[in-house]
């Protein structure tokens, strides 16, 4: 494939755990409203691949957008406390002008970044702290319906539902990844939630290159590391994408 994979926040930790893993993969164009210096970029992606640009000015999203094979989405606001005015606009908004621009451009796949936080409301106090163990069976498997944990969660819920009505209605190829705990070097420590959702660069990178690579129709999938402990399923990674995760937390513990 020769045509570029457009990258939206290539400058934030999930864009540059992509890059460093998987920069030389592709014909990348990355956007970001931040700066991207020389060392956010791969060898050989110079500056008149990279559009500083918010993703909600739809007429430089559309500039971006010109001649993409597949996009990236990342963008946005990542915090779980994020208020509302921030995840309308960045979250909510911003996917929008993306996925209206890709389906204007005739882009053929879309990897959406969607969270835990969609369905963070399963973690009911019964189930808790059992479901972040290694011998716990419960699973969810992307077969159920959001339950947020927060209104950053229901902005990505309302964003695998943009996916949903783009898909259908426009025929694009859309993928919603429910990315568990993205942290470099090693799962986080004193927090078994996190550990049960750890998602380690490498594994990160080569979960969106086969967004890029496999075909699909919708899908929603969970991006996390081969856990042992572990209550979201990657059976559905594995199957349709060819997902095959190295790590696991378990192999960080004492
Ligand atoms: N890091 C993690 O563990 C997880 C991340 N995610 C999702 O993955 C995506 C990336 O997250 P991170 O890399 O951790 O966040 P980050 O904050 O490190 O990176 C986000 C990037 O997007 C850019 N950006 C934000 N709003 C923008 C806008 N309106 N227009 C243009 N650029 C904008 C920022 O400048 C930044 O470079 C987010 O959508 C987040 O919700 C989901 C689950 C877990
Ligand atoms: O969606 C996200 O989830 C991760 C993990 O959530 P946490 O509640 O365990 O911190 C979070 O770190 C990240 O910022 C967020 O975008």
């Amino acid at each position: 494939m020769d045509e570029p994979v457009l990258l939206t926040g290539a400058g934030g930790r999930v864009g540059q755990a992509i890059l460093r893993h998987s920069g030389d993969r592709f014909e990348w164009r990355l956007l970001d409203r931040e700066p991207l210096g020389a060392e956010k970029r791969p060898d050989g992606v110079g500056e008149d691949d990279v559009y500083i640009t918010d993703i909600t000015d739809e007429e430089a999203v559309e500039a971006a957008m010109d001649g993409v094979y597949a996009v990236i989405h990342l963008a946005g606001d990542p915090r779980p406390e994020a208020p509302w005015d921030s995840v309308l606009r960045n979250n909510i908004d911003g996917t929008h002008s993306i996925f209206q621009a890709a389906v204007d451009a005739g882009v053929e796949k879309f990897a959406f970044a969607s969270s835990n936080h969609a369905v963070g409301a399963y973690e009911t106090p019964d189930r808790k702290p059992d479901l972040y163990r290694p011998e716990d069976e419960f699973r969810l498997d992307g077969d159920e319906l959001p339950r947020p944990s927060n209104l950053y969660g229901v902005s990505k819920a309302t964003g695998e539902v943009l996916g949903r009505y783009y898909h259908d209605h426009h025929g694009i190829s859309v993928v919603n990844v429910r990315i568990g705990n993205l942290t470099e070097g090693h799962p986080p420590i004193d927090y078994e939630r996190g550990q049960a959702m750890w998602l380690s660069y490498r594994d990160c990178a080569h979960l969106f290159e086969r967004c890029v690579v496999a075909d699909y129709d919708y899908e929603i999938v969970y991006g996390i590391s081969d856990n042992d402990r572990k209550y979201y399923s990657i059976d559905r990674a594995r199957e349709v994408l060819g997902y095959d995760p190295v790590d696991n937390s378990a192999e960080f513990e004492d």
